[in-house]
């Protein structure tokens, strides 16, 4: 690739749940676009530093995270910070999801606690450092999240995960306001299901699982969403491309939010 379409050259990037999924396929694209450092913050350590090496060691580490934990993030952050001389990317991307089904009738509250604690005080927590960084640095930085289909439309079930998208949304719309006056762009992609290890805990393990599942649903025919769609989805949010745009959320989606209930 050439250094015209290297989208990230010579940036620093954070990626939390970076060793799986989304966060695995985004730091391999951002490595892939120049990035000159891609620190995986995450809870997996034989996955990630499989990951970090994978990609190279002189410009990828793994960094043993949990999002929650303000300390944590707070130290990984400082940590890269002095490994590699600055931070210009966030990917706060980390996010679970209950195996039981949640709906508000039989809601399991410790469940949704442990949920909201990575989905929601993760994505919070990941933000206020990233930013408070970036402004201590004088870097007009990028921050992304990942929110979700689940942060705009009520669901028939895991409605746990479905509230704490919606607060990520939140989150990344009051951010970007709070934020545009130190040059920090905050925006968000929201994926509709894609084939990772989180959607394979329900039994959609490839692309077509995903595609004969959606494919009713969506405009798009003939494709299921990758988590390489999202990588690239993320990488524009990430990259001076999307220099003017702040407090959007992205949807990747195969235009499953827009298709109308009767044709
Ligand atoms: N897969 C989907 O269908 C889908 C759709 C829309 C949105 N999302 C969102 O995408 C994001 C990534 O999910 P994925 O599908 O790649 O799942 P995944 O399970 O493959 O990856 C999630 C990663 O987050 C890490 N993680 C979990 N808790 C953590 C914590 N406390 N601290 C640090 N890291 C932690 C995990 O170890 C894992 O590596 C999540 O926020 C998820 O909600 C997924």
């Amino acid at each position: 690739m050439s250094t015209l379409t290297k989208k990230l050259d010579g940036k620093v990037a954070i990626v939390t749940g970076g060793a799986s999924g989304i966060g695995e396929a985004t730091a391999r694209h951002f490595a892939d676009h120049g990035a000159r450092a891609v620190v995986i913050a995450d809870i997996q350590p034989e996955k990630g530093r499989s990951v970090a090496e994978s990609i190279g060691l002189h410009r990828c580490s793994y960094f043993q995270c949990d999002v929650a934990d303000e300390e944590q993030v707070k130290s990984m952050v400082d940590w890269t910070v002095q490994t590699y001389g600055g931070l210009d990317v966030m990917f706060s991307n980390a996010g679970i999801i209950s195996s039981s089904q949640q709906t508000v009738l039989d809601i399991d509250l410790s469940q949704y606690d442990v949920v909201m604690r990575v989905n929601v005080r993760g994505s919070a927590v990941c933000v206020k450092q990233a930013a408070r960084k970036m402004i201590e640095l004088g870097t007009e930085g990028s921050i992304v999240c990942t929110a979700s289909v689940a942060a705009t439309a009520g669901g028939p079930n895991h409605t746990d995960y479905t509230m704490s998208k919606h607060a990520v949304l939140g989150l990344v719309r009051s951010a970007s306001l709070q934020l545009g006056e130190h040059g920090i762009r905050v925006n968000c992609v929201s994926p509709s299901l894609v084939a990772t290890p989180m959607a394979g805990r329900f039994g959609l393990v490839t692309a077509g699982d995903v595609e004969n599942v959606m494919e009713p649903f969506t405009s798009l025919k003939g494709v299921g969403l990758t988590a390489a769609h999202v990588a690239a989805a993320v990488l524009f949010l990430a990259s001076d491309e999307s220099g003017f745009v702040t407090g959007h959320n992205l949807v990747v989606d195969g235009g499953l939010t827009g298709v109308p209930f009767m044709k």
